[in-house]
């Protein structure tokens, strides 16, 4: 809901400044606001949602209770949407990377392979709709003719779902689109990538780590791209005692396809054992 969605202006249920000449005067619900910043085009939801509000100010802070309070009922819908659409997925893993290699490179290519290794393994492929690795996997799934899911977010500049996604949504709120990659998924593979693609690993890590989430395989694919990652995991925070060994098991480095479907169909079968 928008302030325009509020409507009144200058006073709580009418649609005029209570002084016309106060036109920069406006309610949020009963919070009376009188200074409007300019509308900022490249501003999200998530921008809008974690921005800092000074706390001293009291018209800021009590327009920002107000809008806080409406955006939990948006946060509910977009979390209901997403139960919606993914409540049929079964058998699925969730496969990140970076968005920024291009078709007809050869990450790209190990991104088709992995997805089609996925989608012949019998399992769904979740990625974030988006270019590069999302792409390429979501295109190795659309090919093996399993299930190809893209769980896209809003950024300051505009996102497509790519064509080879079936299922497609589009999320405003970060977190609730990181609760759809993991609640959907039994295993997460990581194709080489950027911040995101660690900020994705990270925290799927961290929830196996906490148990969270049990069995559930996280896999690099490509030992040239973790290697270094996986040493300093190593070298200082095991050192430092700041990880136990058994943490660094958690995460599994292989080079082809293949290898990732391996380690998760045995996961699988552990988990049918129990
Ligand atoms: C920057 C570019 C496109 C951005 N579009 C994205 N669409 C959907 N999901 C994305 C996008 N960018 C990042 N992600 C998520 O993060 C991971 C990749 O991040 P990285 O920093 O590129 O490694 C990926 O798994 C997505 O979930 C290029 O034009």
């Amino acid at each position: 809901m928008s302030s325009a969605d509020h409507g009144p202006v200058g006073e709580p249920g009418r649609h005029r400044a209570a002084d016309p000449t106060d036109a920069e005067t406006r309610y949020v619900g009963p919070v009376r606001v009188r200074r409007e910043q300019p509308p900022d085009t490249r501003q999200t939801t998530d921008r809008r949602f974690l921005e800092w509000v000074d706390p001293r100010d009291n018209t800021l802070r009590a327009e920002r209770t107000m809008r806080d309070s409406w955006r939990v009922l948006r946060i509910q819908s977009e979390f209901v949407a997403g139960f919606d659409a993914m409540s049929e997925v079964a058998e699925a893993v969730t496969v990140f990377g970076s968005s920024r290699i291009i078709p007809g490179s050869e990450e790209f290519e190990l991104g088709i392979r992995l997805g089609w290794a996925l989608g012949e393994a019998g399992y769904a492929v979740i990625t974030g709709g988006g270019p590069g690795a999302m792409e390429a996997a979501n295109r190795g799934a659309w090919e093996s003719g399993t299930k190809s899911i893209g769980l896209n977010i809003e950024l300051p500049f505009e996102q497509h779902l790519n064509e080879w996604v079936d299922t497609g949504m589009h999320f405003r709120y970060f977190f609730v689109r990181k609760t759809m990659f993991v609640k959907y998924a039994q295993a997460f593979v990581c194709l080489p990538g950027g911040f995101g693609t660690l900020d994705e690993m990270f925290e799927a890590l961290t929830l196996v780590q906490t148990k969270k989430v049990v069995r559930f395989p996280i896999v690099l694919i490509g030992r040239n791209h973790w290697s270094g990652l996986i040493d300093w995991m190593r070298d200082v925070l095991l050192a430092k005692r700041m990880i136990s060994a058994d943490d660094l098991d958690l995460l599994h480095v292989v080079d082809e396809p293949s290898e990732a479907v391996e380690i998760i169909a045995a996961a699988r079968a552990g988990r049918a054992d129990r």
